[in-house]
Order: C-alpha cells, then sequence, then structure tokens
C-alpha cells in the first residue's frame, strides 16, 4: 500500500507520515529533506537557490547529509522551496522517490506533490493542513527546543512565503489532489490527528475492498 501524505510546512504531514508507517510497518520517506539536501549544498557552496544550473549542480549531494541538523532550519527551507521550483531540480531527484514510493511492499512518503506527481495512484492520499498561525507557533517551539531562537513573526512570515511560492510554481504546485482526504490538525493534538489519520486509511482500504 502506497500512503501519500501532502501539505503545506508544520501542518504535521512529518508525524502523521511517520506515526502511519509505524502503524502499518511501512518504510517512510519525508521527501522534503531531500530538497533541503540541495538547498543546504547550494548554500554551503555560496551558490545561487534562484539559479537552475546552481540547483542542479547540487542534486547529487551524500546520503549522510539528510542527517544533518542544519537541514531543519528555515533558512534552509526558505532555500529549499526556491530550488524546489526548477524544472530540472524536481526531474533530478523524480526517480528516487518514485522508486522509494513503488518499491514491494509500499510505503509512506510526505511532500508537497506526492499524491499528485510522484505516486498518483497511491492507494491513499492524505492532504494536512492548519492555520498560517498554528503552524508557524509549532515551528516556532520546534526551533526553539533545538536551540534556534526567532521571532514568531518571522517564522509566519517565513510560513505563508513559502505557502505562496509552493502553491504558485508552474512545476508540481503544492495542491491537494481530487482524490485525497483533507485532514485539518489546527485543532487536534498529535495523538488525535494521527487516531483520524488511521481512520482514513482504514475507511479507503474499506471502500477499496467493497468495491472489489
Ligand atoms: N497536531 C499537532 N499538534 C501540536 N503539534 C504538532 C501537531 N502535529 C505536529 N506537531 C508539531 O509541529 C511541528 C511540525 O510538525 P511536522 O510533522 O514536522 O510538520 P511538517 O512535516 O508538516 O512540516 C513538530 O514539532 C511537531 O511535533
Ligand atoms: N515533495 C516535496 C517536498 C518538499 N518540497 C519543497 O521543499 C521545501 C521544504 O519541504 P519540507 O517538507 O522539508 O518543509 P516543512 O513542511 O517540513 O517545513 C518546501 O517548502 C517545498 O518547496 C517540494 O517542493 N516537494
Amino acid at each position: 500500500m502506497i500512503i501519500a501524505v501532502d501539505g503545506p510546512a508544520a501542518s504535521g504531514k512529518g508525524t502523521i507520515a511517520r506515526a502511519l508507517a509505524r502503524h502499518y510497518g511501512l518504510p517512510h520517506l519525508d521527501t522534503g529533506l531531500l530538497y533541503r539536501a540541495v538547498a543546504a549544498t547550494v548554500l554551503r557552496e555560496e551558490l545561487d537557490p534562484s539559479s537552475e544550473a546552481d540547483a542542479v549542480s547540487s542534486c547529487s549531494f551524500e546520503d549522510y547529509l539528510l542527517d544533518d541538523p542544519w537541514l531543519r532550519t528555515d533558512d534552509v527551507g526558505k532555500a529549499a522551496s526556491i530550488v524546489s521550483a526548477h524544472p530540472l531540480v524536481r526531474l533530478a531527484l523524480l526517480q528516487r522517490q518514485k522508486k522509494f514510493a513503488h518499491q514491494p511492499g509500499g510505503a509512506v512518503l510526505d511532500g508537497r506533490d506526492i499524491g499528485t506527481v510522484i505516486a498518483p495512484d497511491a492507494e491513499v492520499k492524505l492532504f494536512v493542513k492548519a492555520t498560517p498561525m498554528i503552524r508557524a507557533q509549532r515551528r516556532h517551539l520546534e526551533l526553539r527546543k533545538a536551540g534556534l531562537h526567532t521571532s514568531l513573526d518571522k517564522v509566519l512570515a517565513d510560513i505563508r512565503a513559502r505557502d505562496d511560492r509552493d502553491s504558485r510554481r508552474s512545476e508540481a504546485p503544492m495542491v491537494q489532489a481530487p482524490d485525497a482526504a483533507l485532514l485539518d490538525t489546527s485543532f487536534l493534538s498529535i495523538d488525535a490527528a494521527t487516531q483520524r489519520a488511521i481512520a482514513l486509511v482504514e475507511a479507503k482500504v474499506q471502500r477499496r475492498g467493497a468495491a472489489g
């Protein structure tokens, strides 16, 4: 079973995707980390994220970079949303994601275009959302816990700018797939959001079973 979990920054899609992977015993891929790794390489080499050539030359990073905590910072997230708008960057990362999604036994992937581009054939698609302010509060807290101090206003502005860029780009924009179930986590605890996600998966599996 392929489970596609899409949604904007700090909506809780990664938390839900990891919980679903645990629950169903499936491997999980956080696809945002791939774009963050490209962005981190661009920044480290002092290249320009808005140059497609610079970004493409940064797509063959070493896998150990994916574990670098620096990738989780807002600066890298912002650069990730700039490099991810380049069609050739998306193309360079496409096969890796498709291969992960279509491995025997299935997988859970989270990102922006999993249900629309990477695995349009996914058995289950969730689109996770929450209000911009709630997402900013969550990300602000997460950054503080990691020892990164920044203002809530800046985090909110960054989230809004990223939403805008991610949903307006021409290549694989962030959009809810027509067959995705919407999960608004604004007023749900992590536990409640996870339970709701499992219930949505179960409902989808039962509907598919009934349809034969
Ligand atoms: N329903 C929730 N209620 C409160 N905090 C949450 C909830 N879901 C996720 N979080 C927290 O918000 C932050 C961002 O969640 P994450 O799953 O990484 O979001 P995303 O993958 O969409 O960027 C994390 O610190 C996470 O623990
Ligand atoms: N499948 C994906 C995943 C991420 N991205 C881009 O990568 C950036 C960082 O993604 P992320 O999922 O790590 O960001 P958060 O939602 O965790 O803040 C996003 O803002 C998108 O621009 C994408 O274009 N497609």
